[in-house]
Formats: C-alpha cells, sequence, structure tokens
C-alpha cells in the first residue's frame, strides 16, 4: 500500500532514497529474519527441506493438535507433519525459534495442481548468526539419526572382496538375553555413554570407537548379545569372514567400505585365522605366501593386520563403530589381542546362572517370580550353578514343553539335577565337551571359566 501511494505521489528522482529509509526503518522496527527452506531448488528435492520436515515431526505429535500422517516404503514409523500454516516453537541453545509450514499452489501451467511446501524459520537477528548454521548442521545430524531408527537394520558379509547387504530382523534385544541383570546394565550403560559420547572422545583426542571380546562356552548368547547390541544402538551388522579375506590390503579395503554407526563382527576369531601363532603368522614371508595359496591356502591375513584394522590409523576412517570378537577359547588367543586397551570391555558369557534363568522362564513360560512356587524355587536355584548348562539347552527344554509350564518347570529340574550329578561324577567336565572328544584341559579349562565367573568382577572391565 505504501509503495504504491509513495510511487504515485513522489517525483521518480527521491522515491529510490525513500524506499531504502523506509526499509532501514521497518528492519529496525522488526527484530525477526525469515529464512525459507523450499521442498526443492527447482530441479533436485531439497535436502534440508526432507530433513526439517523428518526433524520436527519428532516432536510435532505432543506439541501440535493437527498433524497430516504418512509412512514411508519400508519404514515401520509413522511420520508427522505439519499442516498448512501451523506453526511450531523450538529451543536450540537457549535460543527460541519458530517455524512455519506453508503449502501453496503451484502457479506452473505444466503442473497446475502441483503444490509447492516449505518450511519457514523465524529466528532474531540477534541471535542469527549465532545459531543458525549449527542449528542447521544439527537438524541434519538427527534427521540422520531418524532415518536409521526407522529404517530396516541390515547385516553385511564380506564376498568376493566387498560387501553384500541383507536385511537384519534378529529379535535379540537385551530383555529377551539371558544373564546377570547388573552384568546387563553394565553394558548397557557403557553403549550408551559410547553413542553420546561424540564430545568426549574429540576432547580426549581418541577415535570415536569401542570393542568388545565376547568369550564363553557354545550356546551362552554371544551371538545372541551382537544381535541385541545392534538392535538397542540402531546400528548394522558387517559380519566379516577372516577365511574369505586373501591379505591384509583387503581387509583393509574392506574396512574402509563399512559404514559409521555399525558393528563390525568377527566371530569365533580363534578359529578364522591363526592368530595363536603370531610369530609365524607375522614372519609369513612371500613365498611362503605363494607356497600356501598353491597347497590352497591363499589366506596371509596377519595379526597385525588384523590389529591394524581394528587400532590403526585406517580403523578411523568412519566414526563411531563397534568392533565384536568372539571366542569360544579365550586361551588360545595372542595376548597382544587380549592387551588392555585393544579390547575395551572383555564379556564373559557365562553358563546360566539362576537370574539368568528367571529371564528364560519369563520370557518363554511367562513366568513372574512369585509364579513359581517357593519350593522349585530353590531347588532351581540350588541346582542351576552345579549343572553348568547354558542358555542354549535350557531354551531347548522350555520350548519343547511351553504349553505346560508345570511339566517344563519339572523335566528342567530333573534335566539340572540329572546334568548336576553327571558334573560331579566326571569332576567338573562337561558332558558335551566329552562326546565331542575335546582334550582334557579344555574341558577342564570350561569347569574352570565355570567356577571362576566371580573373579571375573572384580576387574573394571571384565565380566
Ligand atoms: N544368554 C542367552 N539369552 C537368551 N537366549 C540365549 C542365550 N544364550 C543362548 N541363547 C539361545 O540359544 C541360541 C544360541 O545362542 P547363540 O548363538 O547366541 O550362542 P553363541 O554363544 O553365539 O554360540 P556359539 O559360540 O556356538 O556361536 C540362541 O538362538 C538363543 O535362543
Ligand atoms: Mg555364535
Amino acid at each position: 500500500f505504501c509503495q504504491t501511494l509513495l510511487q504515485s505521489v513522489l517525483p521518480p528522482e527521491l522515491r529510490f532514497a525513500c524506499f531504502r529509509f523506509l526499509k532501514h526503518a521497518l528492519g529496525c522496527y522488526y527484530s525477526y529474519c525469515y529464512f525459507e527452506i523450499t521442498d526443492t531448488d527447482g530441479l533436485n528435492t531439497n535436502e534440508l527441506y526432507d530433513a526439517v520436515q523428518l526433524y520436527l515431526s519428532s516432536f510435532a505429535s505432543t506439541s501440535c493438535s493437527r498433524l497430516s500422517l504418512s509412512r514411508v516404503c519400508n519404514s515401520s514409523s509413522t511420520t508427522f507433519v505439519l499442516s498448512n500454516n501451523d506453526c511450531i516453537a523450538d529451543v536450540f541453545g537457549g535460543v527460541s525459534v519458530q517455524w512455519k509450514h506453508v503449502v501453496t499452489q503451484s502457479q506452473s501451467q505444466a503442473s497446475p495442481r502441483a503444490e509447492k511446501r516449505s518450511f519457514t524459520l523465524r529466528i532474531r537477528k540477534c541471535d542469527r548468526d549465532r545459531i543458525l548454521d549449527s542449528y542447521l548442521d544439527y537438524i541434519m545430524d538427527k534427521a540422520n539419526d531418524i532415518r536409521r531408527e526407522n529404517r530396516e537394520r541390515l547385516l553385511y558379509t564380506n564376498s568376493h572382496g566387498g560387501w553384500r547387504k541383507v536385511p537384519f530382523k534378529h529379535p535379540s534385544t537385551f530383555d529377551t538375553l539371558a544373564m546377570d541383570p547388573e552384568r546387563k546394565r553394565d553394558i548397557m550403560e557403557d553403549l550408551r555413554d559410547f553413542m553420546a559420547g561424540k564430545a568426549f572422545y574429540q576432547r580426549t583426542g581418541r577415535a570415536w570407537k569401542r570393542g568388545y571380546l565376547l568369550y564363553g562356552p557354545p550356546g551362552t548368547g554371544k551371538s545372541s548379545m551382537i544381535a541385541a547390541m545392534a538392535n538397542f544402538l540402531g546400528y548394522d551388522i558387517y559380519d566379516l569372514e577372516l577365511t574369505k579375506v586373501h591379505s591384509n590390503s583387503e581387509l583393509r579395503e574392506l574396512l574402509m567400505n563399512t559404514s559409521s554407526k555399525s558393528i563390525i563382527v568377527i566371530e569365533d576369531i580363534d578359529c578364522s585365522v591363526n592368530l595363536s601363532k603370531r610369530l609365524k603368522a607375522e614372519q609369513a614371508t612371500p613365498r611362503r605366501a605363494a607356497h600356501g595359496r598353491k597347497h590352497g591356502n591363499n589366506n596371509t591375513i596377519t595379526l597385525s593386520g588384523l590389529l591394524n584394522f581394528t587400532d590403526g590409523l585406517w580403523s578411523c576412517c568412519g566414526s563411531e563403530r563397534i568392533f565384536v570378537f568372539t571366542s569360544n577359547h579365550i586361551e588360545k588367543l595372542d595376548p597382544a589381542l587380549l592387551r588392555s586397551g585393544r579390547m575395551d570391555m572383555h564379556i564373559y558369557m557365562s553358563y546360566c546362572s539362576y537370574p539368568a534363568l528367571k529371564i528364560l522362564l519369563k520370557n518363554y513360560l511367562e513366568y513372574e517370580d512369585k509364579d513359581l512356587g517357593e519350593a522349585a524355587a530353590s531347588s532351581l536355584q540350588e541346582t542351576i550353578e552345579r549343572a553348568k548348562m547354558t542358555p542354549a539347552d535350557i531354551s531347548e527344554v522350555l520350548i519343547k514343553n511351553r504349553r505346560n509350564k508345570e511339566k517344563a518347570v519339572s523335566e528342567l529340574l530333573m534335566v539340572l539335577k540329572a546334568r548336576a550329578e553327571r558334573n560331579e561324577k566326571y569332576g567338573g567336565m562337561r558332558e558335551d565337551c566329552e562326546l565331542n572328544g575335546v582334550e582334557e584341559e579344555e574341558q577342564e579349562k570350561w569347569a574352570l571359566d565355570g567356577s571362576e565367573e566371580g573373579s571375573h568382577d572384580d576387574d573394571d572391565s571384565c565380566y
């Protein structure tokens, strides 16, 4: 209105100066500035628009009364979108900002029904320089996190020098994992600290990665623990089959092709390459390697190659990564792999304890503490430690009898007692070790591991 009025009243030579003055005066009066983020920049979709939409949808559901709902293909969650002209407030770094969603009909002749969508961000002028860049970076990061949480996890496995991926749908979680609740809580806390530790790792000059060594008898939940970690953190898993890697450089190449926020797993590390014979492996000369290849054994990975993979400069080419090694025979591993600082946490997955058994009873039979009679509870408690049965063995008994809870418990008691008696008869040796023809010293090692479980608790990083 003013513009039209001035244009008709003022002579042309005064108009420009007058407009400049008015613009300046209005600028002083209005203390906000506005940024428009459109859904496309003409040709390409605007990543920032998508990020803002996702970011706002994460808290719009609780603060808005009218929302458009949508669900993206392959996503497991609903996205909330602000309706046209709706506003939502946010606070970043102590500064209040406001977002408005604007939908207008396109004026284009080619597609008259198309809509033009944009978000308008309102910030106080005095805060703009201080927060704008960091706020937009924060929104992009947050949106990536939300995308990752909503999409399917992926399981990668190495083949022909590259990674192949499949959807990862393992249902194991920390709730379903049978182990002592305190140890479980410690591990979850460690993972939580790791995830939130970006600033800490930056401040201390450490690469943002963490290593876990899971060890213990077969069937105690090492693989289930890895799946639970992935589901807890929302990370993808890279399952590295070392026997399919032919050289240290191939190993490095694979590492470089992993993404951040992932778990890199090497299962049964004692069986993958001969890491126990460090010197032999380190001294593998090209001639020896050629000899190996000639005889069908073309695996020339060395321990130092593997340690570079987890610890060296190349291990930092991505960030927020977790390395997990599993082993049934920790005593066979080279001390270099076990020394402190190499694997941050050594987690002993033990035979089923009574607290772990209670978790299995709850998961498989929906048994609460009080449902178990006092006599049955004390018998289970008394025999479980002596029986040295793995959660996998116990799960089998419970699955078989899951239709009849009482029968499941009484059969479990029977099996536990029989196993405990057999253990006493064979002096702590496990029946399955004996059946598998494992050497005597190994049998003793398992018996020892089971009985020494408490001693691990003294060590801060050892469970
Ligand atoms: N701690 C546990 N909590 C819940 N279920 C378990 C646990 N341990 C084993 N199981 C059950 O036993 C099965 C085998 O467990 P898992 O594969 O995790 O054992 P593992 O320690 O990785 O064995 P291996 O050393 O042979 O690889 C799982 O499918 C799971 O159902
Ligand atoms: Mg396993």
